[in-house]
């Protein structure tokens, strides 16, 4: 299977270190979800891809060789500062790239016409591109990334500015361009989307990837978290109240948080906490049986977001431009 292989790249602008041996792949058929905060790399990593800016280390490659002027004109781009001509019709814009990419007049024509069709911008093919609502201008930008059937789509930050609708028409497309065989490589801040569309995720941090896999893969990394909710008779002191004293005293349970939940009758307690040794998870359920009614006892699945949170916030973090100490660890899980 054909995968893109971002291989040990490094990039500085002057004193910034924008990228720091950075290495990632994608495989054929695959979105993947492309998220790190502001500045950690990621439109700098796509441009490389691209072929719009060189590395000063190493290279990327499709199906094993290293991506040529060719392969480059076979990758469907959407550019974060986008690049439409505003004053351009948007079907003359659209047979206009497409031709541009080689397609003959009639095969560029009806690409347009299926591509405006897909992302429901159809009704304004006569119109000048700047005469549309942003979110139409972006349609019409994810059009042209795809108007020369790429075999390799890269998007950066696609979905920023959509309303729902937009969200679900471009969704459907990244899916049904990876289902055709395409790699899909996209940014977004939008974690829960990200979370819902992609098969892998790659987190990006000062330039360096600290966390590639599929979700579920990434949630099984670090200790298994736990949360036990108990009723309790007693009434509960003042909200907010530490009441994880009960769980951290047992061997190999950390507690990281609670909630107190009053309501009529009495109250209930909810403690979440992590198990650094198998099974201790069971002496804090007994322990929460001799407490009280235990109302729901079971493990918690961290959302991408928390995951994010944990790796982005993770130690080791160093802004600073001209750092040059050594690499991060990345956490990587393939499957
Ligand atoms: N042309 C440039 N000249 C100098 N510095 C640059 C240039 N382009 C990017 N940088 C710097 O490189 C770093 C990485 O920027 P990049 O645009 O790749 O981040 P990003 O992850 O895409 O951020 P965002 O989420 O804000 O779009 C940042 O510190 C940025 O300021």
């Amino acid at each position: 299977m054909a995968v893109l292989e971002l291989d040990d790249l490094s990039k500085s602008y002057g004193a910034v270190r924008a990228l720091r041996s950075t290495s990632f792949q994608v495989r054929a058929g695959e979105i993947f979800g492309f998220v790190g905060s502001n500045g950690a790399g990621k439109t700098t990593t796509m441009r490389i891809t691209l072929g719009v800016l060189t590395p000063d280390t190493g290279e990327v490659r499709w199906a094993g060789r290293p991506i040529d002027h060719a392969t480059r004109s076979r990758i469907g781009y959407m550019p974060e500062e986008r690049g439409l001509y505003p004053k351009m019709k948007v079907g003359e814009q659209l047979t206009y790239l497409a031709r541009l990419h080689g397609l003959g007049a009639a095969q560029a024509r009806s690409s347009m016409e299926r591509w405006t069709e897909t992302l429901g911008v159809d009704g304004r093919r006569d119109d000048e591109v700047q005469k549309l609502s942003l979110g139409n201008q972006q349609r019409v930008q994810l059009a042209a990334a795809l108007v020369h059937e790429p075999d390799i789509l890269v998007l950066d930050e696609p979905f920023s500015g959509l309303d729902p609708v937009a969200v679900d028409v471009m969704s459907g497309v990244l899916r049904d361009r990876a289902r055709a065989g395409v790699p899909v490589i996209f940014s977004s801040h939008q974690l829960e989307l990200v979370e819902a569309i992609s098969d892998r995720v790659g987190i990006i941090k000062d330039g360096s990837m600290v966390a590639v896999g599929g979700i579920d893969e990434l949630r099984q990394v670090g200790a298994p978290r736990w949360a036990v909710t108990t009723a309790v008779t007693t009434p509960v002191t003042t909200a907010g109240d530490d009441d994880t004293a009960w769980v951290s005293d047992l061997p190999g349970v950390r507690a990281v948080g609670s909630e107190q939940v009053r309501r009529a009758g009495g109250a209930a307690t909810r403690v979440e906490f992590e198990t650094t040794h198998e099974g201790s998870e069971q002496a804090v359920l007994a322990r929460a049986t001799s407490r009280g009614r235990v109302e729901h006892f079971g493990r918690v699945t961290p959302t991408l977001t928390e995951l994010y949170r944990d790796v982005v916030s993770a130690e080791g973090s160093d802004d600073s431009p001209d750092d040059t100490d050594g690499d991060e660890a990345t956490t990587e899980v393939t499957s």
